[in-house]
């Protein structure tokens, strides 16, 4: 039927001559009446499909404007006139809802609240993004269009996310990142620079032995227990052991015993799992051993180590495994153990105060690095080292006359290479001429000068005064106890106070 003209072909038209046949009325009454009755019928279909058309619009729109997204929702419709807009939107533009619907797009466009990327859909029909900025934070526009069965296009659905959050953390993780690989580099750097040198200085016989002992032990993976008085270089040796194993580019951790309190120290080498005691933090805490897992660990003082610690120690060595405090999964460790100590072990065992076995599990290859005293040879070679390193400190030029050297060469240094290190140091900061002697080194160094020198106020502060005094008496403590704890009692101060004064005054490593 077309311009409400029906048109019949010939069936149709004898069927309706049968129909009408005695009914007394004309055709095209008839005609008129089914005309009509078949308009109705359309106009009902239309009513039914715009209905349908309509409530699978709005469902779409229920589904997707959800008000629970975080993300800013509008739709258009194919006029471009705003029909909905979901919760985060309005807080989003900060528009009032009732203002913004039944408005044309052009309406947020030129309030800067959107982009045109959805009148681009209109008339591109194709998906769009943008980037804009509302009030301060960046938002990412998607504009898509959506299309009815027959493909046409009859609402544009758009979303805007605030990207300012992620932005931000993406930021930040790109700037730890960089400070990660900044890290990385120089730590590289500072492995190579430190493994191309060896820290040991000295040529006497029994040091070009020493030398040799690293060598050999640093690349079998074998315990090592250093022994030898305090600043004799054990630190050294052990740093040159590491430097030249195979595990050079694994961590290497040191532990001073003596330095950690009794009670901290078993959790500080353990790690605890959390709640594991009062005080103990809302996280498991990695010991030192699984920190140092796949490398090294200088036990540095193990003569200090509590006795009931020292059965742990053993089992690592052992076992090669570790229990957290409050654990009870053991964890497998692979760690080379490198211990050093200025005490007599031997004689420690005798007293029952360390264990025999874990000493002969340590003493696997021991190292005995001879005092300073019995390799005087070596004090040019070390003068001249400190020398070198306090000059390029201080940003000076002194050296040493022939005398000065032959007095340090005499000196029975009870501090060792430490104290060496440290004199030549005071004498470069203290002595205003560019040539050290022999007067100099004696004002210095000399027991029996001490007093007088402390008492010249010209020369020394009274701080520097108390210094020296306390210097010589702690190190003569440590000489004769052994120990920063057995040291106390003899100068009337506790261990912790030894420990801090021994390392301010360069007595003890830092
Ligand atoms: N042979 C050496 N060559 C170069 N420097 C040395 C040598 N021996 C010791 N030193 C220096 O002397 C100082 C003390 O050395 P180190 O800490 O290794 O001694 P230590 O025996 O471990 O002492 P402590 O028992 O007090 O811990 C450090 O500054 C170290 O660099």
């Amino acid at each position: 039927m077309e311009n409400n003209t029906l048109v019949l072909d010939t069936m149709a038209k004898n069927q309706i001559c049968q129909l009408i046949e005695g009914t007394g009325l004309d055709v095209s009454t008839l005609i008129k009446q089914i005309i009509k009755e078949n308009e109705t019928y359309r106009n009902r279909i239309e009513d039914m499909s715009k209905d349908l058309k309509s409530y699978k619009e709005r469902e779409l729109e229920a589904l997707l404007i959800g008000d629970a997204l975080y993300d800013g929702i509008y739709v258009i419709d194919k006029t471009g006139i705003i029909t909905a807009v979901n919760k985060a939107f309005i807080e989003m533009t900060g528009i009032v809802e009732s203002e913004i619907l039944g408005q044309g797009l052009e309406w947020l466009i030129e309030r800067k609240l959107v982009t045109e990327s959805g009148l681009l859909v209109l008339k591109e029909k194709e998906k769009a993004s943008s980037v804009t900025v509302i009030n301060n934070q960046k938002i990412v526009i998607t504009a898509s269009p959506i299309f009815n069965e027959l493909g046409e296009l009859t609402q544009v659905l758009t979303i805007m996310r605030d990207v300012t959050g992620l932005r931000k953390l993406q930021d930040k993780l790109e700037n730890s990142e960089k400070l990660t690989k900044k890290y990385v580099d120089e730590l590289k750097y500072l492995r190579k620079r430190e493994s191309a040198q060896s820290g040991l200085i000295g040529r006497s016989l029994s040091m070009s032995q020493v030398r040799q002992l690293i060598y050999q032990v640093a690349q079998v993976e074998v315990t090592v227990l250093i022994t030898g008085e305090t600043g004799v270089g054990k630190e050294v040796v052990a740093n040159d052991i590491y430097k030249n194993s195979l595990r050079k580019d694994s961590p290497y951790i040191k532990v001073n015993c003596a330095a950690i309190p009794e009670n901290l120290l078993e959790s500080e080498l353990f790690g605890y799992e959390k709640g594991a005691f009062t005080g103990a933090q809302n996280k498991d805490k990695l010991g030192l051993f699984e920190i140092a897992n796949s490398g090294t660990i200088l036990l540095d003082e193990i003569g200090e180590m509590p006795f009931n610690l020292q059965s742990k120690i053993l089992r690592v060595l052992q076992e090669k495994e570790i229990t957290r405090i409050g654990g009870f999964k053991p964890i497998k460790i692979d760690v080379r153990v490198i211990a050093a100590t200025n005490q007599n072990l031997e004689e420690q065992v005798s007293k029952g105060m360390f264990r025999q076995d874990l000493y002969y599990r340590l003493n696997v290859v021991p190292i005995q690095i001879p005092p300073l005293r019995s390799r005087l040879e070596d004090i040019p070679l070390l003068v001249n080292h400190f020398l070198h390193k306090y000059n390029e400190k201080y940003k000076v030029n002194k050296y040493i006359n022939n005398s000065a050297m032959e007095v340090l060469q005499q000196y029975d240094w009870p501090g060792n290479v430490r104290e060496l290190g440290n004199i030549i140091e005071r004498l470069i900061i203290v002595i205003n001429e560019p040539v050290i002697d022999s007067d100099h080194i004696v004002k210095i160094v000399d027991n029996e000068k001490l007093a007088a020198v402390c008492f010249d106020k010209n020369n020394l502060t009274l701080k520097e005064a108390v210094s020296i005094l306390e210097r010589q008496m702690i190190m003569n403590a440590l000489q004769t106890y052994g120990s920063t704890h057995k040291a106390a009692p003899s100068l009337g101060v506790s261990q912790p106070t030894v420990l801090r004064k021994a390392k301010e005054l360069g007595i003890m490593a830092k």
